[in-house]
């Protein structure tokens, strides 16, 4: 992910962690609440316990097993009526209640925890999916889709789950320590340090495998990018896929990239299958001790059995069981923070195209665009695309840019709807630097026709009224007319409101480029972007995007990538672009005059459409 990636490699833990708790902090309503519940659960599963040892030791004392006299709490003492069957029924009734209580209290609390997390994630993967919308083209081409899709979907689930599965996980998990560790103490301390002198192990273990599996965590998610990428570049080009005849090798493919992520899964799987039994062996060597030093002081009179031993040995498996989920969290640790370091990544992505605050609103402008010597390159490192660019566009003119594949032309015009700033000079739209402007406003005044228009799973009218939707029938149809695409929507069976397939797919190319333009024109733009949007299409439909194209260009400001004599000639001015610099400039009978690459190329051109008018004469005359 571009410059952010590195600079977040190098992310320590504890930066990372101090974020995420920033982020957790959002949350604190219904963190709080959850714990606060865990808490309240925590409590009466301690009660229950210490009313199980009582009806022991009551028991135990009745029948004279044990010498001892049972201690009841806060210094309460049954009168001499009760029998021993209605104090142990007491007691089981206590039990009972708390039992209830607990499943009451435990059902709220998993609603308030899954819906505490669900909130998480809606709110998360908005945010950056927001951030994805406001990023500039560089950053789409720096990542594949499928990263960026793992990004919004599968790591934002794994930053939730740094806020419940390590940190409420580990603020329970700290209360309950802290409980029990009373508990334990209040009943007899020096046995509770005993039991407890293996705890430390168990954290020198924790890091130890922390550090281990990080970078596993990472490679894991990048090799899952990349399985995506594999698919969803399959799924787009199914075309080429089947008209290839490469379904096989293409499951290879899928296949092996499947392989790898499972092969390095099985790694991260054995350590994590090491660990964990590793981390619940070690509390056992817990229970060996109270057994022995334990036994010794119940032996010696010291501890009591019920509320003393068996309570205590209780207290200490559970304690046991908590510590023991230090493994648990630790994994969910390095998951979530691997996710969350990509999540990240894409929220701190610099915004490349902004705007001032102050900037200027230019709600309709005349459309008078320059280019001041401009030059362009892509990337620092990489040679400039565009060299010392000159060029003024009068209002309502039409500029046609010709020139070999890869001289620029592309870049030349996207360069005008901001979609990348120029590197030296500058762009300017009614003398005032593009930099200065609304962005939003300089976007809604262009309409953008590309070589390849991508349409959207909706209804036809939604498509055309796309960047304007509260659009009236009548404007969507008047664009349409203009765009020569109203006749051949009628004929279709739902007409406007016929549901596109995925990327207008049940459409022909020349519908697609129609609907593209409609699209552009219903914002009724200032200025045109004609970026070849003919380059896909065969010459019999050529020419009737040709037609809605000069249609359109009527009274705005155009440019216009074009091959076509017809289009040329009909240019205020063509510019001939010839390894990112403007080689030749003029109207075409200017053009024409010299003695240049546009005269051979036209001629080229006037020689191929004889060609081609000669053949159809022949097929014509040919029975
Ligand atoms: N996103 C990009 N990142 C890096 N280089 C790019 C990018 N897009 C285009 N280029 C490079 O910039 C140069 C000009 O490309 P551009 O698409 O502007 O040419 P073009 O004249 O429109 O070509 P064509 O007629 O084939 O569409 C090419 O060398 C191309 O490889």
């Amino acid at each position: 992910m571009s410059s952010t990636t590195t600079q977040l490699a190098g992310t320590s833990n504890l930066r990372l962690i101090l974020r995420l708790l920033g982020l957790a902090w959002r949350y604190k309503t219904g963190s709080l609440c959850v714990v606060g519940l865990q808490v309240l659960l925590l409590s009466l599963t301690l009660s229950g316990l210490g009313f199980v040892g009582l009806g022991l030791d009551v028991l135990g004392h009745d029948i004279g097993v044990l010498d001892r006299a049972p201690a009841w709490p806060f210094g309460w003492e049954p009168s001499e009526d009760w029998t021993t069957l209605s104090l142990a029924l007491l007691l089981a009734g206590a039990v009972l209640a708390i039992a209830l209580v607990r499943f009451v209290l435990e059902h709220i609390a998993t609603v308030q925890k899954s819906m505490l997390v669900q909130r998480i994630i809606v709110d998360l993967r908005s945010e950056v999916y927001d951030k994805v919308q406001r990023l500039s083209f560089r950053f789409f081409s720096d990542n594949t889709s499928g990263s960026i899709i793992n990004r919004v979907t599968g790591d934002v689930q794994a930053v939730r789950r740094f806020i419940d599965g390590v940190v409420i996980e580990l603020l329970l998990m700290a209360l309950t320590l802290v409980f029990f560790l009373v508990y334990m103490l209040q009943i007899h301390a020096l046995l509770t340090l005993a039991c407890l002198a293996t705890t430390p192990a168990l954290w020198i273990l924790t890091g130890l495998f922390s550090k281990r599996v990080k970078p596993a965590y990472r490679t894991n998610r990048e090799l899952f990018d990349h399985s995506i990428a594999v698919l969803s570049e399959n799924i787009q080009g199914v075309h080429v896929v089947k008209g290839f005849w490469t379904q096989d090798q293409e499951i290879e493919k899928y296949k092996a990239s499947n392989t790898k992520v499972l092969d390095q899964k099985e790694w991260i799987f054995k350590q994590v299958c090491l660990f964990v039994p590793l981390i619940s062996f070690v509390p056992n060597l817990n229970l060996v001790v109270l057994l022995g030093f334990g036994g010794y002081l119940y032996a010696s009179g010291e501890l009591a059995f019920g509320t003393g031993l068996i309570v205590f040995s209780r207290l200490l498996e559970q304690f046991s069981a908590q510590v023991g989920n230090i493994a648990q969290v630790a994994n969910a640790m390095q998951q979530s923070l691997t996710g969350a370091q990509r999540v990240f990544e894409v929220i701190d992505e610099p915004v490349e195209i902004n705007e001032p605050a102050n900037a200027l609103s230019l709600q309709r402008p005349q459309g008078r665009v320059v280019f001041e010597n401009v030059g362009f390159a892509y990337n620092p490192d990489t040679p400039d695309v565009l060299n010392d660019i000159s060029l003024t566009a009068e209002p309502g003119k039409a500029i046609a840019v010709v020139g070999a594949t890869g001289a620029g032309k592309s870049t030349l015009l996207s360069l005008i709807p901001r979609f990348y700033d120029p590197t030296r000079g500058r762009v300017t739209l009614d003398g005032h630097d593009l930099r200065q402007l609304d962005l939003d406003d300089l976007r809604r005044s262009i309409g953008v026709v590309f070589q390849e228009s991508f349409l959207f799973s909706t209804t036809i009218a939604e498509n055309i009224a796309f960047g304007h939707p509260e659009a009236t029938q009548q404007q969507i149809t008047r664009a349409a007319e203009i765009a020569q695409a109203h006749h051949f929507i009628n004929q279709l069976e739902d007409g406007y409101n016929m549901i596109l397939a995925e990327g207008g797919g049940n459409l022909s190319g020349g519908q697609r480029q129609r609907l593209a333009i409609a699209r552009a024109l219903l914002l009724d733009p200032a200025i045109l972007i004609l970026d070849d949007p003919t380059s896909a299409i065969d010459p019999e439909t050529e020419h009737e995007i040709l037609d809605a194209m000069h249609h359109a260009m009527d009274g705005r400001t155009t440019f216009i990538v074009a091959h076509r004599l017809s289009t040329l000639k009909r240019a205020d001015l063509v510019v001939v672009l010839e390894r990112g610099t403007i080689v030749q400039c003029g109207t075409h009978e200017q053009l024409m005059a010299e003695d240049g690459h546009y005269y051979e190329a036209a001629n080229l051109q006037l020689v191929d459409d004889e060609s081609r008018h000669l053949l159809a004469l022949h097929e014509e005359n040919t029975p």
